[in-house]
């Protein structure tokens, strides 16, 4: 198997950026946070006027901004019509108005193909994390992993980033957010059925990487 394309779903905080970025550095594949991309997204929406629960005007305004996504796992990088968006996309606002608009399926029609077009140009593979991509995105994925934890963990690991955030309301936050990702139309958050399920709650991130590093590696054993 020259190339490889590894596919990693799985709800907030079940550790898919940190895991997906380190796997793709050790195997020298390039790297798809889109989350950032709906995020992204998201924020012109937010400064650019849009009402984000009005779903008719955010069908309407999704192909006018231009988001642009680096893939290198060592420095990943997003920009909306050119300019840096990787510190505005992780607002509080953003991250309480994200699940509105990537429901939108004229939104996740427009991601999915950049997406798509992203994974092809990768020339020796890619890593690609999300919520739909084993599903939706990519269902010829080489390799599809669905990290799950408890939400204890994942909110403990998600305050954890943010300065003086309440355990709690974070808690909260996420299963607000999971529970919308999960239960819209058009490609929820879901395990594909051939995905390897990884509980991420009692291992540490070493641990995960370690874990889908060998899973990549049995499959291109075995593509020999
Ligand atoms: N197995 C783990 N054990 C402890 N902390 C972890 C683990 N995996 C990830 N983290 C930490 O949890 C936080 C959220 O991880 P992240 O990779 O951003 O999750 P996701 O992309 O699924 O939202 C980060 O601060 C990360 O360092
Ligand atoms: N493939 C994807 C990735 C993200 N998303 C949306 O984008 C949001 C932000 O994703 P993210 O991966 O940045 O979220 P965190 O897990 O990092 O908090 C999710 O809550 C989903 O609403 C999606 O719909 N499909």
């Amino acid at each position: 198997m020259e190339s490889v394309i590894v596919a990693i779903d799985g709800p907030s905080g079940t550790g898919k950026s940190s895991t997906s970025k380190a796997v793709a550095a050790k195997l020298g594949l390039s790297y798809l946070d889109t989350g950032a991309q709906y995020r992204a997204i998201t924020w012109w929406m937010i400064s650019n006027g849009v009402d984000v629960t009005d779903a008719e005007a955010v069908a309407n305004a999704a192909s006018k901004p231009v988001i642009v996504s680096g893939t290198d796992p060592g420095r990943p990088t997003i920009t909306v019509d050119g300019a840096d968006a990787a510190g505005p996309i992780r607002t509080e606002e953003v991250t309480s108005k994200v699940s509105a608009v990537s429901a939108v399926p004229e939104v996740r029609s427009l991601i999915t193909e950049l997406q798509r077009s992203i994974a092809r140009s990768a020339e020796h593979g890619i890593v690609v994390e999300g919520r739909d991509i084993g599903t939706t995105v990519l269902p010829d994925a080489d390799l599809k992993i669905f990290l799950t934890a408890s939400p204890e963990a994942r909110a403990a690991r998600r305050s954890g980033e943010l300065k003086g955030a309440d355990v709690h309301a974070t808690k909260e936050a996420l299963i607000k957010r999971d529970a919308a990702d999960s239960s819209r139309k058009t490609s929820p958050l879901a395990k594909a059925g051939d995905a390897v399920e990884v509980d991420t709650t009692d291992l540490t991130l070493d641990q995960v990487i370690e874990c889908v590093v060998t899973l990549v590696d049995e499959k291109r054993t075995a593509a020999k």
